[in-house]
Parts: C-alpha cells; sequence; structure tokens
C-alpha cells in the first residue's frame, strides 16, 4: 500500500437472498485508489458495478444475504463502523454516491438549491445561510448559473440535473466519489460536457472518483485506472493506457477487440456467449466458456495475479507455467 492510498477493498463480497437462491453479485473483489485518482469500474450489465458501489456506501436493499471483506478510507476501516457512525462521519462528508439515475431522483417539489445544501443542514447541522453561501459556490463550480437555485427540477434540463446531483455530492467536500454511470441518460453531448466537467474537477478539486459504466469510450476519458469486471469479480486492474492498448485478460482483449474505431482495419469482433448466471456460477475461471484460450488449468479458480507495480489479472494464462 503506497502512503497516497485512499481507499483499499480487499476481498468484499455482496451476496443477495432470492426465492431462487443466493446471487453472488460482488463476489471476492479487491482494489485500491489513490488520492485525485480516478478509477473506472468497467463492465457488462449485470456484471456487479452498482452492487460494487452500493457495497461500498451501504446502500443496501432488504434481501442482503452477505456483506463482507475489507473496506479502508485512509485508515478507518468502514465496515467496522456502525450505521449510524457510517452514516454521520463517512456519506456525503468523506465519501459521496451519485447513483445511476438520480438526476430523476430529485425531490420535484423542492427547490434544487434546498436539496444540494441537505447534507450539510442534516449532517453539519449549518444554518440555512451558511450553507446557501456553499450552494452558490458549488453551483458556480459545476458550472449551474446560481439563478438556479430557486428553481424545481422539472424546470431544468437533464444535464443541468445531472450537474446539480454532483453538486450535491461536492458539497460537503468528499475525498471520494462514486459515479454510476453519470452519463448514460444523456444524449452525446450533454455526456461529452458532464466529462468534461469531472476532467476540471478533478484537477481542480484534487479528489478521487471511482466511476462506475459499461462504455468503453466514456471510461477511457477520466481513467487513471481501470478495473473490468466480469460475473461479479475484477478479472483485471491496470493503469488506463496500458488496459486500453496492451489489455491482458483474454476478456480485456476481446472487448477491447470489439469496440468500433475510426481508424480501424479489423472489423469489431463481438463476444460471443452469456456470462453465466450469478446465482450459482461455475466453479474455476467464469470467462473459461467464452475464453479463446482456455485450458486445463481453467477448471481451477484462477489467482489474482500480479503484473507489474499496480496490475493484476485474475487468469492462469499468466501464471507460472503458463497455459499449461
Ligand atoms: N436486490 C437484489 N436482489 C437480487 N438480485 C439483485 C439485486 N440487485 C441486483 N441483483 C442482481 O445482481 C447482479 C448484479 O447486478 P448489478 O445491478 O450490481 O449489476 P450492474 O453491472 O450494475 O448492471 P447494470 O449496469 O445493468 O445496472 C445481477 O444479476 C442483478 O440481477
Amino acid at each position: 500500500m503506497s502512503d497516497r492510498t485512499l481507499l483499499e477493498v480487499e476481498d468484499l463480497h455482496l451476496h443477495y437472498q432470492t426465492r431462487r437462491g443466493v446471487v453472488r453479485a460482488v463476489d471476492g473483489v479487491s482494489f485500491d485508489v489513490r488520492r485525485n485518482e480516478a478509477l473506472v469500474v468497467l463492465g457488462e450489465s449485470g456484471c456487479g458495478k452498482s452492487s460494487l458501489a452500493k457495497a461500498l456506501m451501504r446502500v443496501l436493499p432488504r434481501n442482503v444475504h452477505q456483506v463482507s471483506g475489507r473496506v479502508t478510507l485512509d485508515g478507518t476501516e468502514l465496515l467496522a463502523m456502525s450505521d449510524e457512525s457510517f452514516r454521520r462521519d463517512v456519506q456525503w462528508v468523506r465519501m459521496a454516491l451519485v447513483m445511476q439515475a438520480s438526476m430523476n431522483a430529485l425531490n420535484p417539489v423542492v427547490r434544487v438549491g434546498e436539496q444540494v445544501v441537505e447534507p450539510l443542514r442534516v449532517l453539519r447541522q449549518w444554518p440555512r445561510a451558511r450553507a446557501m453561501a456553499r450552494a452558490v459556490e458549488v453551483f458556480e463550480l459545476v458550472g449551474v448559473s446560481t439563478d438556479f437555485l430557486q428553481r424545481y427540477p422539472l424546470e431544468l434540463s437533464g444535464g443541468m440535473r445531472q450537474r446539480v446531483v454532483l453538486a450535491m455530492a461536492l458539497v460537503a467536500e468528499p475525498e471520494l466519489v462514486i459515479l454510476d454511470e453519470p452519463t448514460s441518460a444523456l444524449d452525446v453531448l450533454t455526456q461529452a460536457g458532464i466529462m468534461n466537467l469531472l476532467k476540471r474537477l478533478k484537477r481542480e478539486l484534487g479528489t478521487s472518483f471511482i466511476l462506475i459504466t459499461h462504455d468503453v469510450a466514456t471510461s477511457s476519458e477520466l481513467a487513471d485506472r481501470v478495473a473490468l469486471m466480469y460475473a461479479g469479480q475484477i478479472v483485471e486492474v491496470a493503469d488506463a493506457v496500458q488496459f486500453f492498448t496492451e489489455p491482458a485478460h483474454p476478456y480485456s482483449k476481446m472487448l477491447m477487440a470489439s469496440v468500433p474505431r475510426l481508424r480501424q482495419e479489423h472489423r469489431p469482433e463481438p463476444i460471443l456467449g452469456q456470462p453465466p448466471s450469478l446465482l450459482e456460477p461455475p466453479s474455476g475461471c467464469r470467462f473459461a466458456d467464452r475464453c479463446p484460450s482456455c485450458f486445463k488449468r481453467c477448471a481451477q479458480d484462477p489467482k489474482f495475479i500480479r503484473l507489474g507495480d499496480r496490475r493484476r489479472v485474475r487468469c492462469w494464462l499468466y501464471a507460472e507455467g503458463g497455459d499449461r
């Protein structure tokens, strides 16, 4: 662990109880995030990305079967904290989450200025005038006219509402902001505006980000590092440039080959097959039945193999002895 490490996640599990059995949505995930670093968690729909965010922020549904592992934020062990102290000392103030589609979850009958300062009013008991002065600052920061403080959510465009939600996440100056698909409901130009805003915020505030997305193009905008998820597990975590130019895991390679590019000699190759069910995931490597490099050893659960300073790959091809 480096002294720049802000968040350290070790062997995190989040399983849900359902009538059909236990869904292993997050199943042994480990990674870290440094200060002022953007980690993109990339993966196809249903691989457990939102569940990972929910486990980190304790926004858990009632049917949780198991949450376990170790999550450390700048030396504070989060999973060991009581719900009450987590809510008082961590949520919003040290770590904020912009949930998927949260711009549509703003309260329609409360002015946006009032909603943005709620974390300060409720958690820090700031008086209204002080909180509203901070709202002005944070609206300016995210590029929303302060005239809009008095408006209701439905009077704002989708892009503006997304900026308001970001302002709310930033209002108490958290060290880490988790963004779950922050641009997926927006048109392409508005998406680009939000991504540029995030880049500027990262530069100016020094905040760390975890950006969750299924979209390789969006991920490449902000990422310093990439963690690729597949069927509840991280299969590769690497520096962004390395990941995009020389992906190591067979799934990473296939994912990159499936992305259409403007100047490309080869046609994009679709990834055939389906990921396994998380109800009873197969033993051994979960990607094995879609993997062109599958060999005998893949019947065993692959270790997370270190490939350099901060790169890890969950694949037997990189173990001693290679593909034997
Ligand atoms: N409350 C729940 N109860 C049971 N299963 C759930 C629950 N929430 C999510 N799941 C299941 O957990 C798995 C992971 O879901 P999750 O939403 O975390 O994935 P995701 O990668 O974020 O997908 P998407 O991008 O489509 O939101 C899926 O199989 C999903 O159906």
